[in-house]
């Protein structure tokens, strides 16, 4: 029950994300009942039947809640992640193609320019310290942040940014001030704002961006001007990546290196659609920038901060991390570019990856809505009830991973637990309608960034007796940056 007004909502806050549903979980079972701000009821299940009712079978009853969707149009754009019924069904479908394998295929070497500038900008600040041989502490995540900038940049729109070299580019600028609020105190703020009747639509406005600095001069409104300003440049950049695309129409349609990124398909659907049908009603420009916006978060973020924890758990994990060393330099040996099917084909690659996402996945939960009343695992789930889908809780179940659940293990990839189910005991990309769209490209590209990395360089825990700080608000995030000791691999 907790605080009379705000039911369970502070102890949740004071914890890492997901912390509280889990002792929760762990203590009074699969489906559990609690309390959020003034009489909210919010329910959580954890059984595959039940998600799959909520995630697949019954999706179109079981959207996501409108505060969620304003919060996402706001820091993601008012694309995907804010769309619902059949507008979001078509959009899907016309995306398929960019995401198809073979586009995938083709899009894994675009990924090795920043990873190879990536690969070089450590090797060359290593050289510069006093004692080479000790390695240089790195704030991985911003490096994380920057490498997949670049990448989805050029992959998504066959826009070179190249934030790595020019880490003060407007663009990775707004980004870092749009991390810094993902608190999760500053979602609650967020969410008390919003819940304000048109107060979302005065944060998206113009007159709000140009007298945001009036904003800011109240102390507790400081956070509000910060996202204002970066979800306006950030929208201002979208716009002028698809200016720039827009005007490569003309290229012919058999042309890869165009064809490739999910822009350019978006803008020749439309352009297609026009010519078939002159009155046809299509995207407005403004939609388009508003898909560019979530294709730039959606792309980048939650594989910076996979990225992050991967080589947190692999400093502390010193034979896993030798042992994938052991798997990926014959590999580099032969060629350092390895295509997508090889990076599939690594096994011990694929376990570590796995239980990465498996124990901190970088979006740690989603919510939904009940639209209907109806029974899930035989609860009555009264109409207007949330659910929380904790993705965290699910992947760390005891009752289906065992004992050691919380764990990083990635041998147990390779001898899984008999409770295991493949659509929803790894539950990082969710599942059905809504489901996360990037999952091949995310994990292939994430493969990639690791096993270059782990082929050059030794990773270790930056100073004696460091603790990670995993903090969230929409993805889960390392509070101090996530210092790293990085050297040389010894020859
Ligand atoms: C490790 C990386 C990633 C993780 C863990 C992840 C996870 C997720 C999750 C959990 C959702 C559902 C959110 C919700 O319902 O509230 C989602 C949605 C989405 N993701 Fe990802 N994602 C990743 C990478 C990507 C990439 C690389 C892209 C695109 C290039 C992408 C595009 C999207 C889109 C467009 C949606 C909205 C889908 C819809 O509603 O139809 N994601 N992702």
């Amino acid at each position: 029950m907790g605080n009379p007004l705000f039911g369970q909502v502070f102890s949740i806050l004071k914890n890492e994300p997901c912390i509280s549903q889990r002792g929760w979980a762990n203590k009074y079972g699969p489906v559990v009942r609690y309390m959020a701000q003034v009489g909210q009821e919010c329910l959580i299940f954890l059984n595959p039947e039940a998600l799959e009712k909520i995630m697949v079978k019954d999706w179109l009853e079981y959207p996501r809640p409108k505060f969620l969707r304003e919060i996402l149009g706001m820091a993601a754009g008012n694309g995907l992640l804010t769309m619902t019924g059949v507008a979001h069904k078509q959009l899907r479908k016309a995306m398929n193609p960019a995401f198809s394998i073979p586009n995938l295929i083709a899009l894994t070497d675009m990924y090795y320019e920043p990873i190879e500038g990536l690969v070089e900008i450590l090797k060359g600040q290593i050289k510069g310290e006093a004692d080479p041989e000790a390695g240089k502490v790195f704030q991985m995540h911003r490096w994380m942040g920057e490498v997949t900038l670049d990448i989805i940049c050029d992959t998504a729109f066959g826009y070179k940014l190249d934030c790595l070299h020019n880490p003060s580019t407007e663009l990775a600028v707004a980004f870092e001030q749009q991390l810094s609020l993902q608190s999760a105190g500053d979602l609650a703020y967020l969410i008390a704002a919003i819940s304000i009747p048109g107060v979302a639509r005065l944060l998206a406005s113009d007159w709000l961006y140009r007298h945001r600095t009036l904003v800011g001069k109240i102390p507790t409104l400081r956070s509000l001007e910060l996202l204002v300003d970066s979800m306006h440049r950030i929208r201002k950049i979208s716009r002028e990546i698809l200016r720039a695309k827009t005007t490569d129409l003309n290229v012919p349609p058999d042309d890869v290196s165009t064809k490739q990124n999910i822009l350019s398909l978006m803008v020749r659907a439309q352009k297609a659609e026009l010519d078939a049908n002159p009155v046809a009603e299509v995207m407005s420009d403004m939609a388009m920038v508003e898909h560019a916006f979530t294709f730039l978060i959606t792309g980048h973020e939650p594989i910076a901060m996979s990225l992050t924890w991967t080589l947190w758990l692999l400093a502390n994990d010193p034979e896993s991390q030798r042992r994938l060393r052991e798997e990926v330099t014959p590999v580099y040996a032969a060629n350092p570019r390895p295509d997508y099917r090889t990076l599939k084909s690594l096994e011990w690659l694929d376990c570590v990856i796995n239980e990465s996402l498996r124990v901190l996945p970088p979006v740690p939960q989603t919510i939904r809505v009940a639209n209907k009343t109806d029974y899930i695992e035989g609860v009555l789930v009264p109409k207007g009830t949330l659910i929380l889908i904790p993705i965290r809780v699910i992947n760390t179940w005891k009752t289906v991973w065992g004992e050691d659940a919380e764990e990083f293990h990635p041998a147990r990839w390779l001898n899984l637990p008999k409770a295991y189910n493949p659509a929803y005991s790894q539950f990082s990309f969710i599942a059905g309608p809504y489901g996360c769209f990037g999952k091949p490209m995310a994990v292939s590209e994430i493969k990639a960034v690791v096993a270059a990395l782990i082929a050059n360089f030794e990773f270790a825990p930056a100073y004696a007796g460091q603790v990670a700080h995993p903090t969230a608000a929409l993805s889960t995030w390392p509070k101090d940056n996530m210092p790293l000791r990085v050297s040389r691999v010894k020859a």
